[in-house]
């Protein structure tokens, strides 16, 4: 069993790379024998976003819509290639994460004075989310943190709590598919996963934060003014 995963896994980065090169998934085929599928693209065109028990691809072909390719089989394997950096990153669930081979590990860092905070503005435009956009980082600048950074893209931001590179990431109005892959990624570093408020992350909620430790995800926690985007899963008539 554990060589069949192996080998989806090396298949889902082979895709991963070639896709980076071309910029798109020549071949969607790859992922369907198998598994269920969740996509962005799917979604858009009305295909439900229900997730099951069952083996489940989770797919955002561009993410960040620029360079990036992240996918994720939820909760077993994610990939995340990012290709302007020729940067692979992998994680398998209770085997670790890597990028280019590499193990990656959290940052040890225990001090949010001298922490890194990812974050991104999203693409909500309604007044009164933008407004707690901007509230929560005026707090959270102002905890003091060391700084603020913002990849474009939920997939890598993930990737570089991951690497050590932030000490945590939080965005309210993401997708499953912009944070299914960089989340394994993060647990199989040893980072934290949750909700904006606190409580277990709900990948379907819209709402991540992911930091290095539980102490570091909490003091942010209390900076953020959270707000409650439609679900993922909601039913298609509230859409
Ligand atoms: O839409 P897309 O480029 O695949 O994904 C993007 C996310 O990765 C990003 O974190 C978020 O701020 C954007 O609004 C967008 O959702
Ligand atoms: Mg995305
Ligand atoms: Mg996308």
């Amino acid at each position: 069993m554990a060589e069949q995963w192996q080998d989806v896994l090396d298949h889902a980065v082979a895709v991963a790379q070639k896709a980076g090169k071309v910029g798109l998934l020549e071949n969607p085929d790859y992922f369907i024998p198998l598994v269920l599928f969740i996509g962005e693209e799917s979604v858009a065109a009305g295909e439900p976003c229900d997730l099951t028990d069952e083996p489940t691809w989770i797919i955002d072909p561009i993410d960040g819509t620029t360079n990036f390719f992240p996918l994720a089989f939820l909760l077993i394997m994610g990939v995340v290639y990012s290709c302007l950096e020729d940067k692979m990153f992998v994680a398998r669930r209770g085997k670790g994460a890597f990028c280019n081979g590499k193990q990656l590990r959290v940052s040890d860092q225990k001090d949010i004075h001298c922490s890194i905070v990812a974050t991104e503005f999203g693409s909500n435009r309604d007044g009164g989310a933008v407004e707690k956009i901007f509230s929560s980082l005026r707090k959270v600048v102002c905890l003091p943190v060391h700084g603020v950074r913002g990849a474009g893209s939920a997939a890598i931001n993930l990737c570089l709590v991951a690497s050590g590179c932030v000490e945590a990431y939080y965005e309210i109005g993401v997708h499953v598919w912009d944070v299914a892959a960089g989340a394994l990624m993060v647990t199989e570093a040893g980072g934290v996963l949750m909700d904006v408020e606190g409580g277990a992350l709900d990948m379907m909620s819209r709402r991540i934060l992911a930091a290095n430790n539980r102490h570091i995800a909490e003091q942010i926690v209390g900076q953020i003014q959270a707000f409650t985007p439609q679900r993922d899963d909601a039913p298609p008539q509230q859409q």
